[in-house]
């Protein structure tokens, strides 16, 4: 796993309130505060932000929102992972998993 997801990984797992996360202090730790609706919430926010960011670079050719708004997204959805007690690696395995696996072929052998 990359260092930077191993890195951010562990702040947010320091962040859960069992592990002593201040809410006043912390974002990560607010937002395990206030639960599985708030965290759900934000994603579903930066997914549409991120989707509106790639629409608006097609007509601007200026790409440097949709990284912005992809990192919120990535970033949202390790706190979801965290508060599921999963990790970036179990992601990345589930991926490797897949690895030469076709999507149509995948797809069909499911109907
Ligand atoms: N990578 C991030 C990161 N990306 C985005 N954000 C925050 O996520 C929020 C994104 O929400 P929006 O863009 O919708 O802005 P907003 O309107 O201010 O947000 P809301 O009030 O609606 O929640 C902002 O408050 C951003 O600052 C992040 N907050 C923290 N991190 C990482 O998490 C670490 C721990 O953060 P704390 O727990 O705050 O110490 C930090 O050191 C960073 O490495």
């Amino acid at each position: 796993m990359s260092e930077t997801l191993k890195r951010l990984a562990a702040v947010i797992e320091s962040r859960k309130l069992a592990n002593g996360g201040d809410p006043d202090k912390s974002y990560v730790a607010r937002l395990f505060a206030k639960g599985d609706d708030a965290i759900l919430k934000k994603i579903g926010e930066e997914a549409t932000e991120t989707v509106m960011a790639a629409k608006d670079a097609r007509v601007s050719g200026d790409k440097s929102k949709v990284l912005y708004e992809c990192a919120d997204l990535w970033f949202h959805s390790m706190v979801m992972l965290a508060q599921f007690d999963l990790t970036p690696q179990d992601v990345l395995d589930e991926l490797a998993r897949r690895e030469g696996l076709s999507g149509i072929e995948e797809k069909a052998s499911r109907q």
